[in-house]
């Protein structure tokens, strides 16, 4: 899922000049382990006390993580001031990026409104945001596609119909891939990117579905349990099964339930407000992939032996990554197998 990390890093969002495979390998590796850390049990937080032995050695590791973050970020602003400055007052010859925008941002004084740790923070907060939870789906998509060959063989066949096989996929074909959809859909379903979506804090003494909520109390969503309810889902549980959201005849899928029996982007104030470019990021990344290759599992490995294990973190990654063999489909478009694409 390195493509889509460059692809975040790169391009409009970011702007990184040099985002290229090693980069944004390196980045996903630092963004994989501050979501590893955020998940996990901290004795401290329970017992404060505590936290000045650092009994688990968590603190210590989350300081080395924030330093690697801090050059990255440094390296993002950095390299945007001296593109500034190189061109004056000329005009811009591309579309301004998130960190452009921040870096325009003016006080009263005239200066630069934000400071370099608030732009930082706001820089780390966007792109840990975007990135773990697209490329988690996008894995556990791929995985569920791998594992069940006759519906990876069903979304090419999709894919090969609305694209075809002279162009790559455009962000217009997305709304026509129903299957496709259905696919993320169900993904989203058995592998929320978001296990217990983010702590949330009550404001004020509150009655939840008859229980008394007081002020303060750390509030988690289990949406990994609501798309496992056997209540909720009565039909084919545990399967894998993207055609449960086929059969309302929609011209397109939504990706949203109405319903809110899945809440992949939780819901209200505080709902995810990068969730149309997630989605749509996920569903570009995985049409391409399966329009561009047909995938299979490294021999000996069968489809039904491909391992589902999970680790748990704030967000849900494979516990193995995803390895796949990759073969090429489209012999007319050598623009689909280019890393210098635009
Ligand atoms: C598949 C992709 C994504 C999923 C599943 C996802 C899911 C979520 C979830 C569950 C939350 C927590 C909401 C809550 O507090 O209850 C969240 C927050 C957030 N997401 Fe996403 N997200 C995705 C992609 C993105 C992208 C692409 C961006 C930005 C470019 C983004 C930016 C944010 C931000 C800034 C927040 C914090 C919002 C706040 O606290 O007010 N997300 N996301």
């Amino acid at each position: 899922m390195n493509v889509m990390t460059q692809m975040l890093l790169s391009k409009r969002f970011f702007g990184c000049k040099d985002a290229g495979p090693q980069q944004s390998a390196e980045f996903l590796h630092i963004t994989h382990q501050v979501f590893w850390l955020l998940g996990l049990f901290n004795i401290a937080d329970y017992l404060p006390f505590l936290r000045w032995f650092d009994l688990q050695g968590y603190e210590r590791l989350m300081r080395q993580v924030q330093k690697q973050m801090d050059v990255f970020h440094s390296n993002i602003l950095q390299e945007h001031r001296l593109e500034h400055e190189a061109r004056g007052d000329r005009p811009r010859d591309k579309p301004e990026d998130f960190v452009d925008i921040l870096l325009s941002l003016r006080g009263n004084d005239g200066k630069e409104h934000l400071d370099d740790v608030e732009m930082k923070a706001l820089i780390q907060d966007m792109i840990a945001a975007a990135i773990d939870t697209s490329s988690v789906t996008s894995e556990w998509a791929m995985s569920e596609m791998m594992k069940n060959p006759q519906i990876l063989r069903r979304a090419q066949e999709e894919v090969d119909r609305v694209v075809g096989a002279d162009r790559c996929v455009e962000e217009s074909d997305l709304m026509h891939l129903s299957f496709l959809r259905s696919i993320v859909k169900e993904t989203f379903r058995l592998h929320p990117p978001g296990p217990f979506l983010i702590t949330h804090e009550a404001t004020k003494d509150t009655e939840v579905a008859g229980y008394h909520i007081p002020q303060k109390t750390q509030l988690f969503v289990n949406t990994y349990a609501l798309g496992r309810s056997h209540d909720i889902w009565s039909e084919r549980t545990d399967e894998f099964w993207p055609d449960r959201w086929m059969d309302n005849q929609q011209e397109k899928v939504e990706i949203r339930d109405e319903k809110l029996r899945i809440i992949p982007f939780s819901v209200g104030r505080r709902r995810c407000p990068g969730a149309p470019l997630g989605q749509c990021m996920v569903l570009l990344a995985l049409a391409t992939l399966i329009h561009a290759f047909d995938w299979s599992l490294p021999p000996p490995l069968q489809p039904h032996e491909l391992s589902m294990e999970e680790s748990f973190g704030l967000t849900l990654p494979r516990a193995h990554p995803l390895v796949g063999i990759a073969m090429p489909r489209l012999p007319n478009i050598q623009q689909a197998y280019s890393s210098q694409q635009d």
